[in-house]
């Protein structure tokens, strides 16, 4: 663990192994870390806090950019730490780690915009002032699916904010995390500025809710674990960012460039073998292209390979996991036993992973659980539907709103569509939205706050107000 910049185990010596999921070999182990760690973390992110937060955005600026440029020399090492404990193929890795380095970079920039206001009084010896501050230490909790980039998108604008940090990833991808950290203390981030902790993830959280010098938790991950640290934060009224699960429609309109929709459902689909948050969900055709474009879709999935993602050729890693891959098998028997088939199932290795086959369902249901429930696997059920209202009505029927997707080739129904889903993301004609400079973030049971761009530093400020009264005369 890192903490207060120095390289620590814990005082059990427990160790908690990182597994690789396409071979389910043991690649190693990290410190089993709890309360004791949790609260050394905020001791030194408190102490160091003092100082940070004191420096220049230019300062604060110069440090970030030099982690950003570490990252940037040690991509290809980091991209393979990656794969070997998260499963995704290695040309997915290192663009993750690209993507991850782009929120550095952008909240590098933007903490030298954190401007203030000054308001007209109604007095004419008055002045109204407004600043911002730095919120103070952040907690980041973080999920496997994104070792990288989940905390990046949080740590980068809360320190470029002038917060510290104590983060958690999670307990299956710590290995990227810890690399993260070595490359931020060799680009001189002050001890206690960033520390990152690994171990009992519920002892590790109620410890940094209940003390007050933390003052606000920013997590990522499932909607459950979402709502307990939101029940938590509520003690002492902590800030609260939320980044929960989805349950994104991809809507092809009979108007639609049907190639284009396919290939954007093979980008939204099957990234990270369906285990992104805005990943597609459910799929919904217009009725009378849906033959035409299932053909497609299938073409182009045939070509995809499943296997190792450090082999060279992948294109579909495996699950993260047994309990990710017994989630994904179990949807499957539920669409068979409530009337819908297997249309087409892909090729996956013989071998010990949790490799999952990609599959298109059709004879899909709105009582089928898969659409109902976040997939995480890659898995493609194909719904019909007849009508522009009926549709966007079955879209919005869920308690999750992080993305849709929408293809369509007329601009007042493009409009139309975007504007009438309840989601914080719209994807139209285009499977992959993601980007460090536009808000990250849903409606709903989806989350609370936005990540990314402009928007995303606000998260990590406060507001203050300072009431001026002059002398006359
Ligand atoms: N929105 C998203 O991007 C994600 C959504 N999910 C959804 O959640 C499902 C389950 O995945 P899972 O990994 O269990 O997700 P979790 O929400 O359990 O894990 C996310 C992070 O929260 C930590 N955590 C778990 N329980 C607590 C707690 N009580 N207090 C504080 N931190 C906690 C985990 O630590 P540790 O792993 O060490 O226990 C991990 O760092 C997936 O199938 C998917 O549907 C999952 C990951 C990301
Ligand atoms: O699943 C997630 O929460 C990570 C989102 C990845 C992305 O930014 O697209």
């Amino acid at each position: 663990m890192y903490i207060d910049g120095q390289w620590v185990g814990n005082e059990n010596e427990f160790f908690t192994e990182v597994t690789n999921p396409a071979t389910k070999e043991v690649i190693g182990a990290v410190p089993t870390g709890g309360a004791l760690e949790a609260k050394q973390a905020v001791d030194a992110a408190h102490a160091a806090f003092k100082e940070w937060s004191k420096k220049t955005a230019e300062e604060r600026y110069r440090i970030l950019m030099k982690w950003h440029q570490l990252i940037d020399e040690n991509k290809n090492e980091i991209a393979r730490i990656m794969t070997t404990e998260q499963g995704k193929p290695l040309h997915e890795a290192l663009g993750e780690v690209q993507y991850a380095n782009s929120f550095i970079s952008w909240y590098a920039e933007e903490g030298k915009r954190v401007y203030g206001e000054t308001i007209p009084a109604s007095h004419p010896h008055k002045r109204i002032l407004v600043r911002k501050e730095p919120v103070g230490v952040v907690a980041a909790i973080t999920p496997w699916n994104f070792p990288a980039a989940m905390i990046t998108r949080k740590v980068a604008p809360a320190l470029a904010a002038g917060c510290t940090c104590v983060v958690k990833p999670a307990n299956q991808t710590p290995l990227t995390a810890l690399k993260i950290a070595e490359l931020a203390h060799q680009a001189g981030l002050p001890s206690g500025v960033l520390n990152v902790i690994t171990g009992k993830s519920a002892e590790i959280g109620e410890t940094w809710l209940k003390d007050t010098r933390v003052t606000k938790i920013t997590f990522t991950g499932s909607t459950e674990v979402g709502k307990t640290l939101m029940r938590g934060a509520a003690e002492n009224v902590k800030k609260v960012s939320l980044e929960l699960g989805g349950n994104a429609p991809f809507i092809v309109m009979d108007d639609a460039n049907l190639e284009k929709a396919a290939e954007g459902l093979i980008q939204s689909k099957f990234r990270n073998a369906g285990q992104t948050c805005i990943c597609t969900n459910r799929i919904y055709v217009q009725e009378g292209v849906a033959d035409e474009f299932i053909k497609i879709f299938q073409s182009k999935l045939e070509g995809l390979k499943v296997g190792n993602g450090l082999e060279a050729g992948t294109d579909i890693g495996p699950l993260i996991d047994r309990a990710a891959y017994d989630k994904v098998a179990g949807l499957v028997n539920d669409v068979i036993e409530k009337g819908g088939k297997i249309t087409y199932t892909g090729e996956k290795p013989a071998d010990e992973g949790y490799y999952h086959a990609p599959m298109i369902l059709t004879d899909i249901n709105e009582n089928m659980e898969c659409m109902k429930d976040e997939i995480f696997g890659p898995l493609a059920p194909i719904a019909t539907f007849k009508t522009e209202e009926e549709v966007i009505e079955r879209a919005n029927n869920s308690r999750y709103g992080l993305a849709a997707y929408i293809f369509t080739e007329n601009l007042s129904r493009a409009f139309r569509m975007s504007e009438g889903v309840e989601y914080g993301i719209v994807g139209l004609n285009d499977g992959l939205p993601s980007t460090a400079q536009a808000p990250f973030g849903g409606f709903k049971e989806s989350g609370l706050g936005r990540e990314g761009g402009h928007f995303g530093i606000e998260e990590f400020l406060e507001i203050k107000y300072i009431s001026i009264s002059l002398s006359e005369g």
